[in-house]
């Protein structure tokens, strides 16, 4: 069997990686807080997570793998949305509104990680639907001596579990020394964090033994992994920047409510998606979503093997220039495999490299070098969720031909239109002749006539020229 090898955060080794049951491999991951889109940054850890499954399906049987990815739907600012709308006279109910947002947030988040070929988890717990759990693991931490109540919080303390820190390799002191953390005066210790908190009464709110309100953050993890993976399991993860606190008050809730298990053995963290070196992030507003690719034409394979491009322990930042080479990688690929039937095994060099440390860079670079042997080509790709029978335009035939070109040149036509409408009234038409030649220099023969534009394609048409000529038409 395939030797698995993993970074764990947690020992900061690279470890050879052994499931505690074979037949039922049990991964968690931090899914989205549903309040709006999810940009760039959020889909790389479902991208790894993606590429983690595949590979431990490959491993130990599809059938033997159990995927969590959660849904927090309790939050300020999906409150704030549903109140906006109320304020804008919406019929509906606040709670009503509340299940309005969360459910077309869901769905955006389905259709964006679907567009970049991740598989579904197994199950994809919403926070709400596990209100009483969260309840009894409060219950199970006070009783135990590691949470108290006042002032109708419920908080962790900190200092009852001397492991505290471990994750995140910080001891408490340092902690309140470099945190920005809430100073409550009903905390025993600044770093005390919440698990259960008061709700406004116009809010969504849930009975408790501590009166009506709504669960802490960090619990909803603790106690949705629990109810569906068992209070032991394989892998925990999402992005560093979740390492602490969220991580950490995980490990405090679980390991004090459960003393004799061992909560996540293996905790994998991916390093951040930047943009001009700072984390990309909603709060810093430096964001552009999936979404926002999609319809710029960059099929969603293209952003899978650009974010595959980098291994998950580096930061990395987009760039229009690495979508052009995948672009035109993926394109060479469907050509090169097009009516072939996958092999019966993937190449062994890129198995070998997915299984040390998930280095998806490597494997990619052993892709490269199968050209000529496009069934052995397939069946790897296929383990990094690349070349998948459903990939879209790249195959389709039709307008856009195969490869997404298709609404790029309804947008080059706008454009042009526009440029020719203006050139016609100034009698200045060196724009629309710089745009012909840029254009015939991309594969696309321009036919003019008084009803329009025509772009027709030629055999040497670059998809990617045409990419860069519509953006900067758009622009
Ligand atoms: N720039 C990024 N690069 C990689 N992963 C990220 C980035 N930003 C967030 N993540 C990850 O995305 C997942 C979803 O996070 P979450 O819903 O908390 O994000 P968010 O609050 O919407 O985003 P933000 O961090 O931008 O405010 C988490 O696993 C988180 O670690
Ligand atoms: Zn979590």
């Amino acid at each position: 069997m395939v030797q698995i090898r993993l970074t764990n955060t947690r020992t900061r080794m690279k470890e050879e990686f052994a499931p505690i049951d074979a037949d039922d491999v049990r991964i968690y991951l931090c899914g989205p807080t549903v309040y709006d889109r999810a940009h760039l940054g959020n889909a790389r850890p479902v991208l790894v997570f993606d590429v983690l499954t595949r590979l431990l399906h490959h491993v130990y049987g599809a059938d033997h793998v159990t995927y969590v990815r959660n849904f927090t739907d309790i939050d300020d600012k999906i409150n704030a949305e549903a109140q906006r709308r109320k304020g804008l006279g919406s019929p509906l109910s606040l709670e009503e509104l509340i299940t309005e947002r969360t459910d077309e947030t869901i769905a955006w988040y389905h259709a964006d990680m679907d567009a970049l070929g991740a598989m579904r988890p197994d199950h994809e717990p919403r926070a709400t639907d596990y209100i009483g759990q969260m309840i009894a693991m409060i219950q199970s931490l006070n009783d135990k001596g590691h949470a108290y109540a006042a002032e109708g919080h419920v908080l962790f303390d900190v200092r009852s579990f001397p492991e505290y820190g471990r994750l995140s390799g910080r001891s408490v002191d340092d902690m309140i020394a470099g945190a920005r953390v809430e100073v409550a005066p009903f905390k025993r210790d600044p770093m005390d964090f919440v698990l259960w908190k008061p709700s406004d009464a116009d809010l969504p709110g849930w009975d408790s033994p501590w009166g009506r309100g709504r669960p802490g953050w960090h619990i909803e993890c603790s106690a949705m992994s629990e109810a569906l993976l068992g209070t032991s399991f394989d892998i925990h993860g999402g992005g560093i920047d979740l390492q602490f606190p969220h991580h950490e008050n995980e490990v405090a809730q679980s390991c004090c409510a459960h003393p004799q298990a061992d909560f996540a053995r293996v905790w994998l963290h991916n390093e951040m998606l930047q943009v001009e070196g700072k984390k990309m992030s909603k709060s810093l507003g430096n964001f552009f979503t999936v979404r926002d690719l999609l319809d710029k034409d960059i099929p969603g394979e293209v952003i899978r093997l650009v974010m595959l491009s980098t291994h998950y322990r580096k930061p990395m930042d987009w760039s229009q220039a690495k979508a052009d080479e995948a672009r035109k990688t993926l394109w060479d690929w469907h050509q090169l495999t097009r009516d072939v039937t996958p092999a019966d095994s993937p190449d062994p060099r890129v198995v070998e490299a997915l299984a040390n440390d998930l280095n998806t860079a490597g494997a990619i670079s052993v892709l490269h070098g199968l050209r000529d042997d496009p069934a052995v080509l397939l069946a790897s790709a296929r383990l990094l969720g690349l070349l998948q029978q459903d990939a879209g335009d790249w195959t389709a035939a039709g307008a856009g031909g195969h490869d997404g070109i298709g609404k790029l040149l309804e947008r080059i036509v706008a454009g042009f239109d526009q440029i020719r409408a203006e050139a016609m009234q100034s009698k200045d038409f060196t724009r629309v002749d710089e745009l012909k030649s840029a254009l015939s220099d991309a594969g696309l023969d321009v036919r003019m006539s008084k009803a329009g534009v025509e772009l027709v394609r030629r055999a040497d048409t670059d998809p990617q020229q045409v990419a860069r000529i519509a953006d900067a038409l758009s622009s």
